[in-house]
C-alpha cells in the first residue's frame, strides 16, 4: 500500500466510526471538509475493494444507447437517481427477512454504495433514504469534486431506531468543474395544503461548457399502500414548485425520485401528463418506448415478496435527450433472496442516464 493509498485508508476509515452522532446530534453540524484534500477516484475505489475482498463482486451492467439523431458537441450530463437505503431503516425497520444481517453491516455496506457511484461516476447524483450525509457522504464526495446539500425529513422513521445516526433524507450532489449553482431549494411537501413528512431539493445548474441552465429536483415520495392520494397530492405540490422554479417550463428540468409508486398511480399520471411536458428516461429502455421497467425494487418483508416500479429520472422531452441508460439488474443477477443482498447494497436499483440538451429554438420545452 502506497503512501496515497494509506492516506486514503485513513480517509474511509475516519467515516467508518459515526456512531458518536446518535448521542450528539452532529449531522446538523457540516464538517469542515473543503479544506481537505482531493481524492482521486480510482484509489477510493480500490479502497472500497480493499474492504470488500471477501463479498462477492459487483454485478455487470451495461449502459443501453439508445442513439438519438441529436448529435451534442458537449459532454452529456450523467444523473444517477437511488434510493441507497437507510442503515437505521435497514437494520431496525424494513424487515428484510432473506437478508443476512452481516450483509447490512454499515462499514460495508457503504463500500458497496461508494462502489456504485464510483463505477458509474456521475456528474449529479440524487440519493434518497440517506442518513449518513454529514459523516460520510458530505466529506467524501466533496473530495471527489462533488458540491451536496442534504435535506432531512422532519420527523425520519430513523429517529424511531436505537442507536441511529440521525434522520434520513433527499440529498443532492454534483461536480463542482462541470456546473454552478444558479439557486437551490429545500421544499417540504405538502399535501391538500398540509405539511407533509416528505421533502424534495430542486437545484439551478448551469453547465461550465455549453452555458445552458437546467433544474434537477430530488424527491421521496409517502410510502405505503393506502396513501396513493396523499402521495397524488405531494406529486401536484412538486410540480406546482417546479413550475414555479422552471419559470412555467422555459428551463430544462430533470426530476428524480423514488415515488413509491407503481405507474398505474395517479401521482404518475400527474407526471407525464403535466404542462412541464415531462418523460420517464427508463421508457426508453423498452421495445416500444412506452413501458416502464418491471421493476426498480425487489425485496422479501414478513408480508412476502415485494417487486415494484417505484424510481424515475423524469426530463423535458422537447429540450433534452437520453442518449444512454444503465441496464436494470435480471432476476438471475438479484438472486432468489432479492435485495439488499452481500453484493448489493439497497433495495432499491440506482437508475443512470446520459442526457444532452436537444438544439432547438427556445420556447419548445
Ligand atoms: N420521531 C417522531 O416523533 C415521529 C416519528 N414518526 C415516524 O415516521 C414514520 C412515518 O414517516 P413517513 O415519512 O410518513 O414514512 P413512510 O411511510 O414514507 O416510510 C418511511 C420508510 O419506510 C420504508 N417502508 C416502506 N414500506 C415499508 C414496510 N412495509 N415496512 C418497513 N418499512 C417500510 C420506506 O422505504 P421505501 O421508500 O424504500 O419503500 C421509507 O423510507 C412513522 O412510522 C414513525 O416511525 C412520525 C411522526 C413523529
Ligand atoms: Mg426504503
Amino acid at each position: 500500500m502506497g503512501n496515497g493509498t494509506s492516506r486514503l485508508y485513513s480517509a474511509l476509515a475516519k467515516t467508518l466510526n459515526s456512531s458518536a452522532a446518535s448521542q450528539h446530534p452532529e449531522y446538523l453540524v457540516s464538517p469542515d471538509s473543503e479544506h481537505l484534500e482531493p481524492i482521486d477516484p480510482k484509489e477510493l475505489l480500490e479502497e472500497c475493494r480493499a474492504v470488500l475482498h471477501t463479498r462477492p463482486p459487483r454485478f455487470q451492467r451495461d449502459f443501453v444507447d439508445l442513439r438519438t439523431d441529436c448529435p451534442s458537441s458537449h459532454p452529456p450530463i450523467r444523473v444517477m437517481q437511488w434510493n441507497i437505503l437507510a442503515q437505521a431503516l435497514g437494520e431496525g425497520k424494513d424487515n428484510f427477512v432473506q437478508c443476512p444481517v452481516e450483509a447490512l453491516k454499515w462499514e460495508e455496506r457503504k463500500c458497496l454504495i461508494l462502489e456504485e457511484i464510483l463505477a458509474y461516476q456521475p456528474d449529479i447524483l440524487c440519493l434518497q433514504e440517506v442518513d449518513h450525509y454529514f459523516d460520510t457522504f458530505q466529506p467524501l464526495l466533496s473530495r471527489l469534486g462533488y458540491q451536496g446539500t442534504f435535506f432531512p425529513k422532519p420527523w425520519s422513521p430513523c429517529l424511531d431506531v436505537e442507536h441511529n445516526n440521525g434522520p434520513d433524507g433527499c440529498a443532492l450532489f454534483f461536480l463542482q468543474n462541470r456546473f454552478k449553482l444558479v439557486n437551490s431549494a429545500n421544499i417540504r411537501l405538502t399535501a391538500m395544503t398540509l405539511k407533509t413528512n416528505q421533502v424534495a431539493i430542486a437545484q439551478t445548474l448551469e453547465c461550465k461548457e455549453s452555458s445552458r441552465q437546467f433544474c434537477i429536483a430530488v424527491t421521496h415520495l409517502k410510502a405505503r399502500t393506502g396513501w396513493e392520494r396523499f402521495r397524488s397530492a405531494q406529486g401536484c405540490d412538486l410540480l406546482q414548485n417546479l413550475q414555479n422554479i422552471t419559470q412555467g417550463a422555459k428551463i430544462p428540468l430533470i426530476v428524480c425520485g423514488d415515488f413509491n409508486a407503481e405507474p398505474t398511480e395517479e401521482v404518475y399520471k400527474h407526471f407525464a401528463s403535466s404542462s412541464l411536458n415531462l418523460n420517464s428516461a427508463y421508457k426508453l429502455l423498452s421495445a416500444d418506448g412506452q413501458s416502464e421497467p418491471p421493476y426498480t425494487t425487489w425485496k422479501i418483508r414478513t408480508s412476502g415478496e415485494c417487486r415494484h416500479t417505484l424510481d424515475y429520472i423524469w426530463y423535458s422531452k422537447h429540450a433534452l435527450s437520453v442518449k444512454s441508460a444503465l441496464d436494470l439488474l435480471t432476476e438471475e443477477q438479484i438472486g432468489p433472496n432479492r435485495l439488499p443482498s452481500f453484493n448489493y447494497p439497497s433495495d432499491h436499483l440506482s437508475l443512470v442516464c446520459d442526457f444532452s440538451f436537444n438544439e432547438e429554438p427556445d420556447g419548445l420545452l
